[in-house]
This record gives C-alpha cells, structure tokens and sequence, in this order.
C-alpha cells in the first residue's frame, strides 16, 4: 500500500471524505475537498426549502462549518439567513424541474468581475433538498466539469448510505435507531457540555448538532406522539399491503405538515414521534390540530377514512425519558377517551386528568 503522501490530495480528500459518520462532517468534507480544488473560488452550500406545504420552494444560503478553510463567501447582498424564492434563479429552477444533477451559472463579485459557478443538486427519494455551489474565475471545460461531478458523485453515494441507515425503509422518515441516537448524542452531549462548560472550555463531541456544544439555540421544545387510530382492525380488515400504504399516505401528510426544521421519526409500527422548534404553545397545538384534521380529511384509498390521536409535552427542563413518558401518557389518555383528539401533557395535569410521573433530574436536553 502506498505510503499517505504519495497518494494524491483529491484521493486522500475522497478517502477522508468517506470515513465519516455524520451528515454535517460529510457536509464539511466534501465542500473541504471542492474547496481545495485548484481554482475554485467559494463553495458553498444552499438549501432547498418547502415551507407547511407550500408548492412553491425556496433557496437559502447554509454556513458549513470547515476547520480551516473560509467555507463559504456569500454573493453579494445576500445575507445567510435569507430565504429567496427560486422562482427568482431561471437556470437552478429548469434544472431542478428537468430532475438534472447539476447546472452552470454566472456570478458577479463585489468588483463587478464575473466569474463562473456550477450548482450541484442533491436529490433525496426524487426530491431536490440542496445544492453545493462552487464559484470561480475561469470558465469550466469538459474535464473540470467531469471531476468535479466525479466528487459529487462519490459524496452522493456516501450520502445515500448514511441514509439508508438512518432512515425507515417504508416511509422515508428518520427511523427509531436514529431517535435512539440523538438520545445518546443528547445526554453525552449534555455531560460533555457540563464538563466542559465547568473548565471554560469548549464540548468536543463529534456532533454539531448537539446543542449544548455548538449553539445556544434548543434543538427542539416540543416533542410529539402521533399514532394511528385502530390500525390494527386495518390491517385485519384489508391486510398488510393496505395497512402500509396508509402508514405511507400518513407519512406524507406528516412532512406536509411540518417544517423543515422539525424532525420526523417512525417510532414504531404506527407510531411517531416530531420534534417541533416551535416557540409558543398555542402554535403547536395549531399545528398539531391541524395535522389531526388533516389525516381526518383524507380518503386513504379502499380503507376510506382514518384518523390519528396525538400527545405532546414541552422539553424545557425535563429529561428525555420523562418527556417521552409525557407525550405517551397524553396520548394515552386520547385513547381512552375516544381518540381522534390532540392533548397536551400540562393540560392534562393541571385539570387532573393525568398525575406526575417520577421525575429524573432537571436537565434540558433539548
Ligand atoms: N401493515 C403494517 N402493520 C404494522 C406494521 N407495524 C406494526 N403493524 C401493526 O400495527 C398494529 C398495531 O395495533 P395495536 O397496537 O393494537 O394498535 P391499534 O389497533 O392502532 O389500536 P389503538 O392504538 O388503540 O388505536 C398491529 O396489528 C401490528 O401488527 C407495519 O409496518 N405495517
């Protein structure tokens, strides 16, 4: 084998690049590797958005976090938290409606000079969710265009990996061995934070992610559980085939009704959880509400009608177990109570329908 420094950077780069674990270091990792590429500009990444169901998408400018490289140069007038309709980027719109993998454009910089850029897009289950951009002076030819889609490709691959593995096979949403992870990341997290927090220093956990290392912002403040009503009659009724598509078309009607910041698992056979960002709480009991009447109001295809009963709890100062348990009793309590409702574990509480489980500690782990 041949020793590292003979081995080309790009190769080194791709070897890197496929050794990581996490969607963020992979993020990192391969606009490190564009980055590094002789020429380029800026690299930058770009996210696509559909805002609650919205058919109309959006475009905005990411800030990727990579170690020792000015990750990404902003186009002029254009702030990172801004969020631009793509009806406004002709070539990025064609491109994406023609389901193509990457397209060219111009760029001016804050000179005037123009310059030459290239929008990678990276399709998820035959949907566009992002885009790298990599600018540069020089106008591409066959053999630029070829290694860097060469890079993309491999990055692509790697992508769909980490999916596969993170993800439920029949609904697409994230599975319950990526809810698990985050729990570990999040209470790991947490320890490293204290330890760190308590020296001056720092958290070095590997996930940027977590919360307590990287942002002051909670990752999330509510947690949600939402299960079919009666599934199993379902199933018993018009068999498994029918009661999967139904988990399915419910799925669907889950990532409609959700933004792209909250994150959505299958917990279990008809069960989910959301993690909501949410500030107020009669903004998620809106949502909530309206995601119930939502699945209420389909037709679900030979099995009619179906319908859904949720609990939430909030997340601030309670542990992880304790906000599952939360959720899982107001659910509980819809369930024995008719279903087809959304209820709140404080309500519950306060009116006495519900009492308080033993509490852990009071670590926010959100
Ligand atoms: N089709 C299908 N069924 C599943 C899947 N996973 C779990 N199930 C079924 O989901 C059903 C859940 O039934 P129960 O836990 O009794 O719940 P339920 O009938 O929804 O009753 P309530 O929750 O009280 O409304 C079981 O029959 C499981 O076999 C799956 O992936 N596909």
């Amino acid at each position: 084998m041949p020793e590292p420094h003979h081995i080309s950077p790009i190769l080194q780069d791709l070897a890197e690049m496929t050794g990581h674990r996490t969607h963020s270091r992979l993020e990192e990792s391969v606009i490190g590797t564009l980055l590094r590429l002789p020429q380029v500009h800026s690299v930058g990444m770009v996210d696509l958005l559909q805002d609650n169901g919205a058919d109309s998408l959006f475009y905005k400018y990411r800030q990727v976090g990579v170690s020792e490289l000015s990750a990404f140069i902003a186009p002029p007038m254009q702030r990172l938290e801004d969020k631009q309709p793509l009806q406004d980027v002709a070539h990025l719109r064609q491109a994406i409606s023609a389901g193509r993998s990457y397209c060219l454009m111009r760029w001016r910089d804050a000179s005037g000079q123009f310059g030459h850029g290239i929008w990678l897009i990276v399709w998820r289950q035959q949907k566009a969710i992002q885009c790298i951009e990599l600018r540069q002076y020089e106008s591409f030819n066959a053999q630029r265009i070829e290694l860097i889609c060469a890079v993309f490709q491999v990055y692509q691959n790697y992508q769909n990996l980490l999916d596969y593995s993170e993800r439920d096979a029949l609904t697409g949403l994230l599975n319950r061995k990526t809810f698990d992870d985050l729990r570990f990341q999040l209470r790991d997290g947490a320890a490293a934070h204290n330890a760190a927090g308590s020296m001056g220093n720092r958290c070095q956990c590997d996930d940027r992610q977590c919360k307590h290392a990287h942002s002051d912002k909670p990752l999330a403040q509510w947690l949600a559980m939402i299960d079919i009503d009666s599934f199993k009659q379902i199933n018993d009724q018009f068999g498994h085939l029918y009661g999967d598509e139904v988990l399915i078309l419910v799925s669907n009607i889950l990532r409609k009704n959700f933004r792209h910041t909250d994150r959505l698992f299958r917990y279990g056979g008809e069960e989910f959880i959301v993690l909501l960002k949410e500030a107020e709480l009669c903004g998620v009991k809106a949502i909530l509400e309206q995601l119930r009447q939502s699945v209420a109001a389909f037709s679900f295809p030979q099995v009619g009608k179906v319908t859904v009963s949720i609990g939430f709890a909030r997340a601030d100062g309670v542990v992880l177990a304790n906000l599952l348990e939360q959720a899982d009793r107001a659910l509980y309590f819809v369930k024995k109570n008719g279903k087809n409702q959304v209820a709140y574990y404080e309500d519950l509480l306060a009116s006495g329908k519900v009492h308080l489980p033993v509490q852990n500690s009071e670590v926010d782990l959100f």
